[in-house]
């Protein structure tokens, strides 16, 4: 088990944010962590992470405590962030060789650089870069650690179609090697693409938790879209 969490909660001011959040993931299990906005996908992301203050029954993260064995855990977890803010005057090659020298074990940066399409960009400013590359960056320096888990937020958003396919293509790759991701992300065609399990989250509380056939046979409904839309209550705002 790389993963576990067993009633996680999140308050901010007294109020719930995630309340009694379980799920577990394997060795090369892709997760997906679902909801509308405000749901508390980064909430509960944040506490896994020893970001977020939380309670738990159980958070253990590569079979250790995110936040007493910090510095052990996060070497071999990679973590991209929906924004990422880089120093005004780093370029992409300086970026990746600074992420290079915190990990025991990182990948090798060119094969990675030509795979995220961004080896003519070495030289560019991170700030000059448009945003589908700079959302590729932020994913190559979550998986440059090489690491045994990582944690992708809307990992797709602002790509182009082939950007998309291309990173969801890399992701299985990846997977099929025995990465684990734990993913968040609003496009259920991105989570059918990848995920094995996945879990909507409803003002913090969990709606459904298990596969995508699970998921669209508990919810009556013809298709995943529809399933979704049903457990994160989006639909009574359509
Ligand atoms: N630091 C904070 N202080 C107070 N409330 C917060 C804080 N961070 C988040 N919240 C609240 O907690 C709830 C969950 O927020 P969270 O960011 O986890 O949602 P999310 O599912 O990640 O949303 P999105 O899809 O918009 O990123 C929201 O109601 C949000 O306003």
């Amino acid at each position: 088990m790389l993963l576990s969490v067993k009633n996680l909660s999140v308050t901010y001011n007294g109020k719930h944010a995630v309340r009694n959040l379980t799920f577990s993931v394997q060795k090369g299990e892709v997760f997906g962590l679902l909801g509308a906005n405000g749901a508390g996908k980064s909430s509960s992301i944040g506490a896994i992470l020893g970001i977020e203050k939380s309670t738990s029954d159980e958070l253990l993260v590569l079979g250790q405590s995110p936040i007493m064995d910090r510095k052990k855990v996060f070497e071999q977890v990679g973590v991209q962030f929906q924004e990422t803010n880089f120093p005004d005057k780093m370029t992409v090659e300086e970026a990746c060789d600074q992420w290079h020298a915190l990990y025991v074990k990182p990948q090798s940066i060119e094969p990675l650089l030509s795979t995220f399409g961004l080896l003519d960009k070495q030289k560019q400013l991170i700030k000059s870069l448009s945003g589908g590359e700079k959302q590729r960056l932020a994913v190559l320096l979550a998986l440059l650690p090489n690491p045994q888990l990582v944690f992708l937020d809307e990992l797709t958003t602002g790509l182009d179609t082939m950007a998309r396919k291309m990173l969801w293509k890399q992701l299985l790759i990846m997977k099929e090697k025995g990465l684990s991701i734990v993913l968040t992300s609003h496009y259920m065609d991105e989570v059918e693409a990848l995920c094995d399990h996945l879990l909507i989250l409803k003002k913090g509380e969990t709606m459904i938790y298990g596969t995508i056939d699970e998921v669209v046979k508990a919810s009556g409904q013809p298709h995943l879209e529809a399933a979704y839309l049903h457990f994160s209550g989006e639909e009574e705002l359509i």
